[in-house]
């Protein structure tokens, strides 16, 4: 039988999933995806429903997305992985209050391996490719709304994340976003995402 090993990241919640493939003389077979396995690992209910899957498929490498998290109501967990090609994930803590708060780790994801990222709600998430045409495919547990979804810049050097690649393409939005102001985020979090 084909299972999934579920490795805690140095972020509180998040995990990555690393499927453990079953191979014969037609390819091979893997589990990418176990509610019973997340559920062991202690995630809770809410964070096992899937509202939404999504695709990004990025023509270059060294295209940057991120970093990305929204607001209630519209707070989102996800699952995160690399279909096609190579890509460096982050994943960045905006949780006040948490154990990790403001920390980021770095993991590499690739279509070969199949391995995924669980991203708790409140935790920001970004990717840089590594090579060409790389697709992302994500599972979310909530479904997108233009006015909660936000970002942080991905060069701001309150995170000081050390992206690999000269910035090949990014959308004016993740370029432009202002400086993280601390304060003003614990604000609006503990307002339950009121407020701007
Ligand atoms: C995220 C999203 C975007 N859109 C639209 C809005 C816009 O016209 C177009 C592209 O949106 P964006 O520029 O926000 O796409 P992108 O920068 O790829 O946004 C994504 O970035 C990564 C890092 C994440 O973690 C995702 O959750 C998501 O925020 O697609 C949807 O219709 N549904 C969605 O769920």
């Amino acid at each position: 039988m084909s299972t999934l090993r579920c490795v805690a990241l140095a972020i509180e919640g998040a995990f990555r999933l690393e499927p453990q493939p079953l191979e014969d003389e037609r390819g091979g077979f893997a589990r990418l995806w176990c509610r019973d396995t997340l559920r062991a690992a202690g995630l809770d209910e809410a964070r096992l429903a899937v509202m939404q899957t999504s695709a990004s498929f990025n023509r270059r490498a060294g295209t940057l997305r991120g970093l990305h998290f929204a607001w209630p109501p519209a707070q989102e967990a996800k699952v995160v992985r690399c279909a096609r090609g190579r890509m460096l994930d982050v994943l960045l803590d905006l949780r006040p209050g948490s154990p990790t708060w403001l920390r980021h780790v770095a993991v590499e994801l690739d279509a070969d391996t199949r391995q995924s990222l669980v991203v708790p709600a409140g935790v920001a998430h970004g990717f840089q490719t590594l090579v060409d045409d790389t697709e992302v495919h994500y599972m979310m547990n909530e479904a997108w709304r233009p006015d909660c979804a936000a970002g942080v810049r991905p060069d701001d050097p309150a995170f000081g994340v050390a992206w690999p690649l000269p910035v090949a393409a990014i959308s004016e939005r993740d370029r432009d976003a202002p400086d993280f102001d601390a304060d003003a985020h614990r604000r609006r979090w503990s307002a339950g995402g009121e407020g701007r």
